[in-house]
């Protein structure tokens, strides 16, 4: 059995733990598929380079209202696809396996190309890839950055049928006429978008009546209303069973309307991602999981059992399993790579200075969804400040009241943002409409700084007429 001073398994935010402070430490490194994670190689990144492309790709149907008149001649989708994955994407993976493996920065580090699982408190055994004879480690200190799976919902049929999931559809052989997705969170809006640009007619199915419905309410039905307008949307709608046909995915539906069909090429399922906790086996390693899978960790990312977890997404009053952590999708509500990433820096920190430990920032998590409009939020919901009771002023700016909206021909865009009126701070910021997630920036900082209404709004140019005016008038509204 071979031990180490230092177990990371993930090679997501995970690979990031590992620089020239770690080199006097024996390290393993464990990875399951290709290094680099979710984000790099199935997630954020490929995602959005497929986003922008549907941009460009969906002008020409918003151009003529401007008075310029284009056509979408044809979509390359092996080239679309080829560009993203074989000229950057699988480039980038192999060279950050290549590095770990052979470089001589690694000489500490060995790498255990397999899938890990617990048999013991500090005790992993790996199958590796090639089929080979399973080998047990032990660590000193471990972290979990193991991420999550898509999550697919137990539909009679559905394990039976060729679907896909965001793991598989961004790399298809070619693209199909027609998609249905269901799903109605982060992934079926961005891939909806980007199938729907790219010319694949794309029906979506929600269980509930509205789409993001997460997001704050006005946002949420902003939202829904667009996304009717261009594509399928079927609301309020269970699928009862799902079955393969000749031309590809039937599913027999429930809605208002009563029972019916919906068939296409393709099947998207988007309905969330589980964390891959229970394929670690955690509960061997003595630590303990939420009611939704996720790790226990308190606030400096330490795994701990017992406690509950607070708004802050850590866990409180909980007790420390010495040695372990934990970090991104495989603990974390948020399920964010940016969050990962913070995560990262609080595990690599309290490795590093464990008599000097720091506590993950959790306030003002911001998020977007770069679907078509793009939405972006950050704090509370307009909901969630009145249930907590805040004595709230609420703004609201259209794009169309701005005058880079007047140049965009902008009608459905709005920020809304939210401030106690108390302390003058903002509560919550959400953006509906182009650039959403750029706009949103300095919002979060503000809030993240402390920084309060008033002084935002005039304690600074803001550059005429550009977009970001949208919220410089925003906050001109908020009476706080
Ligand atoms: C389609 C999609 C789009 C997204 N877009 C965005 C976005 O725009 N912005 C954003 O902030 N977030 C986005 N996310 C979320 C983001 O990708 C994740 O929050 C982030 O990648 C999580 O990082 P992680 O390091 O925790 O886990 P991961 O990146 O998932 O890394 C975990 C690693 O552990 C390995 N592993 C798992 N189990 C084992 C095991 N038993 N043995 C060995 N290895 C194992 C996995 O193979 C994987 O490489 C998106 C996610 C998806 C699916
Ligand atoms: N831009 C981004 O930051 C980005 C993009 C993609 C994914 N992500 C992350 O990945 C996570 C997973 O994304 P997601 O869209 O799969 O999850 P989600 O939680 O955003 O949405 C899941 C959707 O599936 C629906 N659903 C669940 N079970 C269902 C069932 N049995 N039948 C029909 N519908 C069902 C839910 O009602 C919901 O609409 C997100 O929470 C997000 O944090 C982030």
């Amino acid at each position: 059995m071979q031990h180490f001073d230092l177990i990371i398994i993930g090679t997501g935010s995970g690979n990031s733990i590992l620089d020239e402070r770690f080199r006097g430490r024996k390290v393993a490194l464990i990875e399951r598929d290709k290094f680099g994670g979710t984000c790099l190689n199935v997630g954020c990144i490929p995602t959005k380079m497929l986003v922008y492309t549907a941009d460009v790709a969906a002008t020409p149907s918003r151009s003529s209202r401007l008075g310029v008149d284009e056509t979408l001649d044809n979509v390359r989708w092996s080239d679309i696809r080829d560009r993203i994955f074989a000229d950057r994407i699988d480039q980038i993976a192999a060279g950050g396996r290549d590095y770990r493996l052979n470089h001589e920065d690694n000489a500490n580090v060995t790498v255990f190309e397999g899938d890990a699982r617990f048999t013991g408190p500090k005790q992993l055994t790996v199958a590796p890839n090639d089929g080979g004879t399973a080998t047990t480690i032990t660590g000193d200190e471990i972290v979990l950055a193991a991420g999550g799976r898509p999550s697919v919902p137990d539909i009679e049929g559905l394990a039976d049928v060729d679907f896909h999931t965001s793991d598989t559809v961004m790399r298809l052989e070619r693209l199909p006429a027609s998609m249905t997705i269901l799903g109605s969170g982060f992934i079926a809006a961005e891939f909806a978008h980007v199938f729907a640009a790219l010319g694949v007619a794309v029906t979506l199915v929600a269980r509930s009546g509205a789409l993001l419905r997460a997001q704050d309410a006005e946002v949420s039905e902003r939202f829904t209303e667009i996304a009717r307008g261009s594509w399928d949307v079927r609301l309020n709608t269970a699928t009862r069973k799902v079955e393969q046909y000749d031309g590809g995915i039937r599913l027999h539906v429930e809605s208002p309307d009563g029972p019916g069909v919906i068939e296409s090429e393709v099947l998207l399922v988007a309905t969330g991602r589980t964390p891959n906790t229970d394929q670690l086996d955690v509960a061997a390693g003595g630590l303990e999981t939420d009611e939704a899978g996720l790790l226990k960790v308190d606030e400096f990312q330490r795994a701990v059992v017992g406690g509950t977890r607070g708004e802050n997404g850590a866990v409180a009053g909980g007790a420390v399993v010495p040695g372990v952590w934990a970090l991104g999708d495989i603990c974390s509500p948020y399920q964010l790579k940016h969050v990962a990433n913070h995560e990262q820096r609080v595990v690599q920190h309290n490795l590093v200075t464990p008599d000097a430990l720091v506590a993950s920032d959790h306030r003002f998590v911001p998020h977007a969804v770069f679907s078509s409009p793009q939405v972006a939020s950050v704090g509370l919901t307009e909901e969630q400040a009145r249930a907590r009771g805040l004595e709230i002023s609420v703004a609201r700016q259209d794009y169309g009241g701005i005058a880079y909206g007047w140049a965009m021909e902008d009608t459905t865009g709005f920020a809304k943002l939210l401030a106690d009126k108390n302390t003058g701070m903002l509560v919550g910021a959400h953006i509906i409409g182009p650039q959403a997630s750029s706009l949103l920036q300095p919002l979060i900082q503000a809030m993240s700084f402390g920084q309060p209404v008033k002084n935002l709004a005039r304690g600074q140019y803001w550059i005429h007429p550009s977009l970001p005016e949208l919220i410089e008038n925003a906050l001109l509204q908020l009476d706080a």
